[in-house]
């Protein structure tokens, strides 16, 4: 959803002429040849200028109109990463007219997430921002401004507080529950392997959305053309994902050449639709309740557009919110929320797998914590310390967002000594950072979650507001992840669940377990996880 990563790029690799050669005729393909030559000229001219009067970080030389766009290969993040091993962790590159900057060390994404946060502050404008979010109204793709500051305050102070979150305790309880016993279910009592991949992205939907709309998710909610909720959010994301050739070429964006725009104005209007009854349906329970006298007598938890419709009912200028806005929020915040957790969940399982006596040490420290027979309470994790340092090698490895969300600089400015221009988009490479080896040691890209049993490591915080920069799963600074406090807990309460009630075998030698991730906006496993479990715990079940 976030990343507006490039993930279709070589799919959709930029030909215009031809492409358009095929859907609209040869006096189209006319015009944007012409158009195209103008602009090679000229984009080569500022090019030239731009490298001859300043001293921009190094970087591959840029072909015109593409830029460096020939030079990514899937996965991009794994891209950009031989390209910063070959020219240095700030690289500089062109997509299409789009000055870009990716970085790839700790030391640099101090400099522009910390030393220069402000700067870097705003993001890029995208067609999933401009025509799908209601032209901006959202929280991730929204440019660096009042609307932005405001998005933010209410996420930080209303929707993701930690009272707020610890409020939804018995939906996570229950949901993880439930994935439990549809685990035993589907794996005919450990006969049969169990696909883990989709019972955590099921179990996470159902959190997600009970958190935000108060009611189980249903992917029939939708409605009518037989395409479900998740079928939505899968388009809007590859969509979001996909390389929009108009964003980084803008004299062909009006052509809308991959036909991303209509996709995301189509997806808006069918998604439009579904959030209006939403929230039509919390205004009508309000009104009830309040009638009845209900609030007082009876309070109830509040969902997240609960606490979106009072904000928006507040008089002040600051705060007062627009519906679109409430709708822009309850798209994203599920996206957010739901596929990037899932991902972190999927790749504990993933690694614990392949590594039997993390296993084994997980399972004895639950133990050690709740007993043989008791189910995880939330409360217990505070002291579950291996669990917290597998979830932390976790994310060092496998960040859900390899490339987090681009940034955009507000005004030009000089960092470690390289001239980065005004909008420039920056890609922070999580991935990189989280294993490099002059940070990590030379086994950086080895799961070993005992390397965070060192005391400096353990009390590494990842919410990206401190000075640590050595890995950053959550972003830093003001654009960092608000939703970082919720999604820890989420990731560990479920592990812990899943590792106290089951043990699992995979077929074959779990050391040859397929690692290799996937090329989708977030960072899944390119293959469904699959696994047997073996009850240990009966009585949980
Ligand atoms: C393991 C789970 C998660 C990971 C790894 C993750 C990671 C990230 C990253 C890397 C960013 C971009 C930071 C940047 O641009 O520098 C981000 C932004 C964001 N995340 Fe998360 N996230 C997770 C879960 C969540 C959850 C549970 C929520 C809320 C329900 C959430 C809401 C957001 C929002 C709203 C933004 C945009 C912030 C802004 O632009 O100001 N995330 N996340």
């Amino acid at each position: 959803m976030f990343n507006m990563g490039f993930v279709n790029l070589l799919q959709n690799s930029p030909l215009p002429a031809t492409l358009i050669a095929g859907r609209g005729g040869a006096a189209t393909a006319a015009i944007v040849s012409i158009a195209t030559l103008v602009f090679c000229f000229f984009s080569c001219r500022i090019l030239h200028q731009s490298r001859r009067n300043e001293r921009l970080p190094p970087g591959p030389y840029p072909w015109p109109i593409i830029g460096n766009l020939h030079q990514l290969r899937l996965p991009v993040h794994r891209a950009l990463k031989r390209l910063a091993d070959k020219y240095g962790p700030i690289l500089f590159l062109r997509f299409g007219s789009v000055p870009t900057v990716v970085v790839s060390s700790s030391e640099m994404a101090k400099q522009f997430l910390k030393t220069h946060d402000l700067i870097f502050a705003s993001r890029p404008p995208t067609s999933a921002g401009k025509y799908f979010f209601y032209n901006f109204k959202d929280i991730a793709f929204a440019p660096y401004g009042d609307h932005w500051r405001k998005m933010r305050k209410i996420c930080v102070l209303e929707l993701l507080t930690a009272k707020r979150i610890e409020s939804f305790k018995h939906v996570r309880e229950e949901e993880v529950s439930a994935m439990i016993s549809s685990i035993w279910e589907d794996s005919d009592s450990g006969r049969i392997p169990v696909n883990v991949t989709k019972a955590i992205s099921a179990a996470l939907a159902n959190i997600v959305w009970r958190i935000l709309v108060g009611n189980f998710f249903s992917d029939d909610d939708l409605g009518a053309d037989g395409k479900g909720f998740t079928d939505l959010v899968l388009e809007v994301s590859t969509a979001a994902g996909s390389f929009n050739i108009g964003d980084f070429i803008p004299c062909l964006d009006w052509l809308d050449l991959q036909g991303i725009k209509r996709s995301l104005k189509k997806a808006n209007r069918r998604f439009d639709a579904f959030a209006e009854k939403i929230i039509n349906d919390h205004v009508d329970h309000r009104m009830a309740r309040a009638s009845n006298g209900q609030e007082d007598t009876m309070p109830h938890v509040k969902d997240f557009v609960d606490v979106l419709l009072e904000v928006a009912e507040t008089n002040t200028t600051d705060t007062k919110l627009k519906r679109e806005t409430i709708k822009a929020l309850i798209f994203q915040l599920f996206a957010a929320g739901m596929e990037t957790s899932a991902d972190a969940l999927e790749w504990a399982m993933s690694e614990l797998l392949r590594h039997p006596h993390a296993i084994q040490r997980l399972q004895e420290e639950i133990e050690s914590v709740v007993g043989q027979h008791g189910k995880v309470k939330e409360s217990n994790l505070a002291s579950m310390v291996y669990l917290q340092c597998v979830v932390k090698e976790t994310l060092r490895l496998y960040p859900s967002l390899p490339l987090a969300i681009p940034h955009a600089s507000v005004e030009a400015v000089t960092v470690g000594g390289y001239y980065i221009p005004k909008k420039t988009m920056v890609l922070i490479n999580l991935w990189a950072i989280g294993r490099d080896p002059i940070v990590w040691g030379e086994d950086a890209s080895e799961f070993k979650p005992e390397r965070f049993l060192r005391v400096e490591e353990h009390t590494m915080d990842l919410s990206g507001g401190q000075s640590d920069f050595r890995m950053l799963p959550f972003g830093a600074g003001r654009r960092r992840c608000p939703g970082s406090a919720m999604a820890i807990l989420t990731v560990e309460y479920a592990l812990a669940q899943l590792l106290h009630t089951f043990d699992w075998k995979v077929e074959g030698d779990p050391s040859e377990l397929d690692m290799k991730e996937a090329c989708a906006t977030t960072m899944p496993r390119q293959a469904p996880l699959f696994a047997y479990p073996k009850l240990r715990l009966p009585r949980c079940l």
